[in-house]
């Protein structure tokens, strides 16, 4: 293969050089003579004593009687004895001319000579582009794509270099310790995860984090782009993998990075797709699959679109360890503030406070940015230093650019996301069968305009019916805090009603806790396929007094906490994400509801109850959220439908 490649290599050269030779006598044949007709005249005048040949056949050196010399050049393919002879001048009398095709380059040879250096051409991009097109990886190092290690001598990069992603580095810190010490996890026969899959929107610094992760662990370092593949001849995405793992154990310990993953390990199956993409695909889970116990290879892979992925990728022993790297929040975009900042000089008045909290909403990469701005427009303006106007002027001129993704979020707008996500937050922390909060976040997540990250805290394969309610309750707190604080809703809690539509719609069709419904149960799996009228409407409006209910209990709830509500509120506007440890401290002790929930009052028997399984609950949320491990609701669309003209809830 290699040889092959460099055989390659070497013919590529070769035919360079032949075409710069080639290039250059067309070029050097194709200069029109100025003044040939004048030559030829004087010739034909006897003005002329000497003719000489050039060298090279392209043109004609004259001597004058008075010894003046000049020289000409002769039209492409034209030999000077039929150029004379053309023009009535006998040739013998000028024993100085070459003979013709001896010297000058016959038109035949010099179209032969165009063609050759035409498929030269042709051949030497195609092979060039073959080796450092986008859809290759050589074994010469080029930036992306890329098997060779990082070599001594290069700055290696370090979790330092990663900043305000304390959770994330946590979370790898024993890929680290594993890479560095694999005796001491096998001695105890623990298994370390082979995959790490990392999801999170652009720019967030998942590339980094891994970058850093080998540097950490001093692995050799091997990326690869999933987008390379997409182009490639059936069969070679395959081979180019099992280089791509060959090599990796060859200098392992090794980290294996596969950037977008999602465009080689999108769902199998589909029509719109190769079998190129299976073919890759299915050798990274043959190679994966293949690690024995004492390779010490990890294999990181990235996406933003979890959901699209094959779920063959996630099965244990693959990628069974899921990162999630956030949007930083106003501490970490300060920490990347302040890496980016080193080691440039900063004017006294630089605020990177203020700064960081203008920033809501933007990556690691768009704060480097900013940086590298800022220093420019410094530099323009022969300034020593960067000030504060600078850093301001480079966030517009972020802000304002074409290639932005995150979105801005106006005063009002963030201040909707709080006050919803406080909503949720506290009805979810004061229910009594509702899960524990972890987390609090207004910094939108991928699509998401905040999130409320909702954990059980033991794995949940039944659900009885007050956890189910206070779940309904926690869902549309978002949407009751909206109410009582701006006596309006906006379009953001679309998500959160679609997860309670689904919620209440199953627990009166297939959980028994309707109580006109009674304990039928339809849909898929039911033999009661197809409702009748009167009973789909029954069924639909006690999914409907159901969420009605849960409304009124998280509107109580607010109303009885509007304090608590305002504080967890007031906090995440300032540091726009809040653990479940604070949150405590945020909110006073459950104090007595007005109302009693009617729901349960209402209970019927009590006694036999189908099982709840939390994995057939639907909506994409709950996709990525199984994904993930948790229960997330998000405020899913909340600026954009905000903008949008025409709302789009319905529902309630
Ligand atoms: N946490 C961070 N700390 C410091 N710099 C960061 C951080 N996150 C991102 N950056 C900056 O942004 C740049 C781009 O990040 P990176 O390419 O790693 O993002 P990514 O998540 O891999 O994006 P993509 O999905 O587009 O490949 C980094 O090189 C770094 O300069
Ligand atoms: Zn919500």
């Amino acid at each position: 293969m290699n040889k092959y490649r460099r055989g390659l290599a070497l013919g590529a050269l070769a035919l360079a050089v032949f075409i710069l030779i080639g290039v250059g006598i067309s070029m050097r044949a194709t200069p029109q003579p100025v003044n040939l007709t004048q030559v030829l005249t004087d010739i034909r005048d006897g003005r002329v004593t000497e003719i000489h040949l050039a060298n090279d056949g392209q043109a004609a050196e004259v001597t004058y009687t008075d010894e003046s010399k000049t020289r000409v050049a002769l039209p492409a393919g034209e030999s000077l004895t039929t150029l004379l002879t053309d023009a009535g001048i006998p040739v013998e009398r000028w024993p100085d001319i070459y003979p013709a095709g001896n010297g000058a380059i016959s038109a035949d040879l010099m179209l032969l000579l165009r063609i050759l250096t035409i498929v030269a051409v042709g051949v030497v991009i195609f092979v060039l582009f073959r080796r450092f097109g986008p859809s290759s990886i050589g074994t010469t190092p080029t930036r992306r794509g890329s098997f060779e290690p990082i070599r001594p001598g290069e700055r290696v990069i370090t979790f330092d270099d990663v900043a305000g992603a304390e959770e994330v580095k946590e979370e790898v810190a024993d890929i680290v310790d594993y890479l560095r010490d694999p005796e001491r996890f096998r001695r105890l026969g623990a298994r370390i995860p082979r995959g790490v899959l990392l999801t999170g929107p652009p720019g967030t610094g998942k590339t980094l984090l891994t970058r850093a992760l080998a540097g950490e662990a001093r692995a050799s370092f091997f990326s690869v782009s999933g987008s390379e593949f997409v182009e490639l001849y059936v069969g070679v995405g395959a081979s180019r993998v099992r280089e791509l793992f060959r090599k990796a154990k060859e200098n392992a310990p090794a980290i294996i990075f596969i950037d977008e993953i999602d465009a080689i390990g999108r769902r199998r199956g589909r029509m719109e797709q190769s079998s190129e993409y299976d073919q890759t695909l299915n050798q990274i889970l043959v190679e994966m699959d293949g690690f024995e116990e004492r390779t010490t290879v990890v294999v990181v892979a990235a996406t933003n679109r979890v959901d699209i992925l094959d779920p063959a990728l996630l099965r244990p022993g693959r990628f069974d360890r899921k990162v999630v790297v956030d949007l930083p929040d106003r501490k970490a975009r300060r920490a990347i503030l302040e890496v980016h900042a080193r080691g440039k000089p900063l004017a006294e008045n630089v605020n990177l406070d203020e700064l960081a909290a203008r920033t809501t909403g933007m990556t690691g990469a768009d704060l480097a940015n900013v940086i590298n701005e800022a220093a420019i427009l410094a530099a323009r303006d022969r300034r020593e230093t960067i000030t504060n106007q600078d850093l301001l002027e480079a966030l517009d001129r972020t802000l304002a650019g074409p290639a932005r993704n995150a979105r801005r979020f106006s005063e009002r707008e963030r201040r909707v996301v709080a006050y919803h996500e406080a909503g949720h937050a506290v009805v979810a922390h004061l229910l009594p069968h509702a899960d524990p909060v972890r987390k609090v976040s207004i910094v939108s997540r991928g699509r998401a305009g905040g999130y409320t990250m909702i954990v059980p805290d033991e794995d949940r394969g039944l659900w009885t019916r007050a956890q189910l309610s206070d779940r309904l309750a926690a869902l549309l707190g978002g949407l009751a805090a909206e109410e009582l604080i701006f006596g309006d809703i906006t379009t953001g809690s679309s998500n959160d009603l679609e997860q309670t539509t689904a919620i209440a719609t199953s627990m009166v069709q297939r959980y028994g806790m309707g109580k006109r419904f009674g304990l039928l149960s339809t849909g898929a799996g039911s033999d009661l396929q197809q409702l009748s009228p009167q009973s789909a409407y029954t069924a639909e409006q006690e999914a409907l007094e159901l969420v009605q209910q849960a409304h009124q209990v998280a509107l109580d709830v607010l109303r009885a906490h509007a304090d608590d509500l305002e504080r967890v509120a007031q906090r995440l506007l300032e540091v726009e994400t809040i653990d479940g440890e604070e949150l405590e401290t945020l909110i006073s002790p459950p104090r007595q509801l007005p109302v009693r929930r009617p729901v349960e009052q209402a209970l019927p028997t009590p006694l036999h109850r189908a099982p709840i399984r939390e994995g057939r609950r639907k909506g994409s949320a709950h996709r990525v959220g199984r994904a993930i491990g948790l229960v997330a609701s998000f405020t899913r669309d909340a600026v954009e439908s905000l903008r949008a003209a025409k709302p789009q809830i319905d529902r309630t």
